[in-house]
């Protein structure tokens, strides 16, 4: 069995025509950087491997996770988390319940307050349950965002671009944290960026499309 992600002769085509060709493995707790111009397929990447290729588009090869062959399985059944660049929060809802929202349906809903009240602390936020996203700076939802993609204990982290809308301090202190987190639970890492110096915070083994 191959631990960690690995991609096999993936190629992905629109209209006839090969968009992306790749190889690529990934091993636990380290990160693969891929990097290219726009357009050149990397979030159709990202997609393909999360199970949400769009229908213009057609996969080949093959994609496991620990062993196990990805692309039959339905998206929801896949356990990839994938963090983007917008940090989208569930703006009609308190941070808490957004973190709940992402909880693992394997955890019992009377432990469910302390795990993300755990979760909250985890990532500098204490007291921030009752917050409205709305309210919080583009630091603070990064951090949730993320938190909330962990606490559904994905198998996988795919990341697009998710440190690009933030500002230089922020932005190293956000992927530290990132790369941290995912090291601490082996998880291997597919970061999608234009930024050198994300993939060499990373430690990352860099693939150019
Ligand atoms: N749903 C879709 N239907 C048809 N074409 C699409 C669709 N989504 C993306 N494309 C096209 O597929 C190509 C790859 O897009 P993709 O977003 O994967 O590139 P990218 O490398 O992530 O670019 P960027 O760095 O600008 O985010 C582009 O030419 C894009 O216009």
């Amino acid at each position: 069995m191959t631990d960690g992600l690995q991609l096999k002769n993936i190629e992905i085509r629109r209209l006839g025509k090969v968009l992306l060709s790749l190889d690529l493995h990934i091993r636990p707790g380290t990160v693969g950087a891929v990097m290219g111009p726009s357009g050149a397929g990397k979030s159709t990447l990202l997609a393909a491997i999360a199970g949400q290729l769009p229908p213009e588009f057609t996969l080949s090869g093959e994609i496991t996770l620990d062993g196990r062959s990805l692309r039959r399985l339905p998206a929801q059944a896949r356990r990839v988390g994938i963090l983007y660049q917008d940090h989208l929060l569930f703006p009609h809802m308190s941070v808490g319940a957004n973190l709940a929202f992402g909880l693992d349906r394997r955890v019992p809903r009377h432990s469910r307050r302390a795990a993300v009240d755990q979760a909250l602390e985890d990532i500098g936020l204490a007291g921030f349950h009752d917050r409205d996203p709305e309210t919080l700076s583009g630091g603070q939802k990064a951090r949730i965002a993320l938190m909330r993609m962990l606490l559904s204990e994905p198998d996988l982290l795919l990341l697009d671009e998710p440190f690009s809308g933030l500002d230089a301090s922020l932005r190293d202190q956000i992927r530290r944290l990132v790369f941290a987190l995912a090291r601490r639970r082996h998880l291997p890492v597919l970061l999608v960026t234009h930024d050198e110096a994300d993939a060499l915070a990373a430690n990352a083994e860099i693939v150019r499309l």
